[in-house]
């Protein structure tokens, strides 16, 4: 599995503390910054990520700032991007469970790094259930 991560800066140190945990587990990451904490715009550096997941060149994304809202907004505008903003473990879970999410948005001055990293994990390890559900995320695009 390969994951593209990336955000801004009220997302920086969260950022961090996620590709150590993925690189502990040995999971393949490619960071796409910030690189520290300094004040930035979020699309120049979702953009890399969105285009990695959509390319197919990234199994899944993670986006991490502030509320998580302009990231989700950001990655949505790629057609086979489907980015999904959670700050509850079970959010994370359904998002890939019943929308086949794989992007996954985190608000990083909302929930604590434990719940982060839960997210993350559960991303990571729940899959897309199909069925009936697979019939709706294929109505999604236009
Ligand atoms: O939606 C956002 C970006 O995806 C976030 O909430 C930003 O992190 C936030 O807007 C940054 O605010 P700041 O006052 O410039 O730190």
């Amino acid at each position: 599995m390969k994951i593209a991560i990336g955000g801004d800066h009220a997302g920086f140190a969260y950022k961090e503390a996620v590709v150590a945990l993925l690189k502990d587990k040995g999971v393949a990451v490619e960071d796409f910054g910030p690189f520290s904490e300094e004040s930035v715009d979020y699309p120049d550096f979702v953009h890399p990520v969105a285009k990695k997941v959509d390319a197919k060149e990234a199994d899944l994304g993670i986006l991490i700032c502030g509320s998580g809202n302009g990231v989700a907004m950001t990655a949505n505008k790629y057609q086979s991007v489907r980015a999904a903003l959670c700050w509850q473990t079970e959010l994370a879970a359904l998002a890939r469970q019943h929308n086949n999410a794989n992007v996954l948005c985190i608000p990083a001055r909302f929930v604590d790094l434990a719940l982060a990293k839960n997210m993350v994990e559960t991303f990571l390890n729940e899959s897309f259930e199909g069925g009936r559900h697979e019939r709706r995320v294929n109505k999604i695009s236009c």
